[in-house]
């Protein structure tokens, strides 16, 4: 087996990567499987121990104990290395989900029993190779990037005390629901502008730019049923509506996906897109606070590889 390397994120999900990692750790010295591990004590360290799993211990696989963010800035400290002036051997990554909306897991079929996961970490059933969203100048994201309502409940959901304690009772996914009906009885629209593949669009009153790599962010939520990994293609989601009882209906249907007819809704696919909004927004990336807009993002096809599931079809 490759030489694995470990990043444990011990506070992701109130707590659970700390518990989870416990367990890890017993199956792994029980089956004596070597490896090198590194916890996270502070917000943005897993991509410097990414970088030095790499580097100094040359492991071929990261397994990431933690929830999105985690999987987030793993999947940035991978990137970098590979496209340095000296490019490493590839090295897979591969997560045991621990955090509140574990949308990456979900994605490459995880499931959350964390032995099993384990197991898929260890055995490497099939891996794929990903396209990753470059938002410019050095971020990365696995999963989503978007401006607007969803910057503010990812932010809103990062710094609430219920997202604590639903994670407590099992029900972390719960929070984000909280926080879109919090956010969306406050929000205020605003003008902006989305360049695809140099075609300009405005859109006035947009409540929503988020830009995908996997259908569903916040847990359950399907904002972009089309959205692929590995199509070489990002996708685009925008809400718009002038008001905000007319957008209740859409946000009933995004949990099923089934708000894709719904004309307050668009789509739109492409390698490069910018959003220019007229008031700067706050934006996320991977459920993260990322800064505010403008935004640039392109499209890196099949630029890192993941560990996932065998898949069912
Ligand atoms: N020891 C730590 N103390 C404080 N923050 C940390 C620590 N380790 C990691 N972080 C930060 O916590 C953020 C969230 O972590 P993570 O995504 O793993 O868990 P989560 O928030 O519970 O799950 P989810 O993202 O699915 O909601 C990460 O982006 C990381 O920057």
């Amino acid at each position: 087996m490759s030489s694995i390397g470990i990043i444990v994120n011990p506070l992701s999900g109130n707590d659970r990567g700390a518990h989870i990692w416990g367990e890890v750790q017993t199956y792994l010295q029980t089956h004596q499987i070597s490896y090198v591990a590194k916890l996270t004590t502070k917000a943005g360290e897993a991509t410097r121990h990414a970088i030095s799993l790499i580097q100094e211990h040359h492991v071929e696989r990261i397994i990431i104990i933690g929830g999105d963010g985690t999987v987030h800035e793993t999947a940035g400290g991978v990137w970098q290395l590979q496209n340095s002036l000296n490019p490493h051997p590839i090295c897979s990554i591969a997560v045991i989900p621990a955090g509140t909306g574990n949308d990456f897991a979900k994605a490459y079929g995880i499931p959350k029993h964390s032995l099993e996961a384990l197991e898929i970490a260890l055995t490497t059933p099939s891996t794929v190779q990903i396209d990753l969203l470059h938002a410019l100048p050095t971020q990365v994201a696995v999963n989503s990037i978007g401006a607007g309502f969803d910057g503010m409940v990812a932010k809103i959901t990062n710094e609430a005390s219920y997202k604590k304690f639903l994670n407590r009772l099992g029900l972390g996914k719960l929070s984000y629901f909280i926080s879109i009906l919090r956010v969306f009885a406050t929000y205020q629209p605003s003008t902006a502008w989305l360049k695809v593949d140099g075609n300009v669009t405005e859109l006035p009153d947009m409540w929503l730019a988020a830009v995908a790599n996997i259908p569903f962010y916040g847990g359950a939520i399907q904002i972009c049923p089309t959205a692929s990994p590995t199509d070489g293609m990002a996708d685009v989601v925008v809400i718009q509506s002038k008001g905000r009882i007319r957008l209740l209906p859409v946000l009933f249907t995004v949990y099923q996906g089934k708000h894709t007819k719904h004309p307050a809704v668009s789509f739109y696919k492409g390698k490069s897109i910018s959003i220019q909004t007229e008031k700067p927004l706050l934006v996320q990336a991977d459920g993260e606070f990322a800064g505010s807009t403008p935004l640039q993002i392109e499209l890196l096809p099949a630029a890192i590889t993941v560990i996932r599931a065998k898949p069912t079809a």
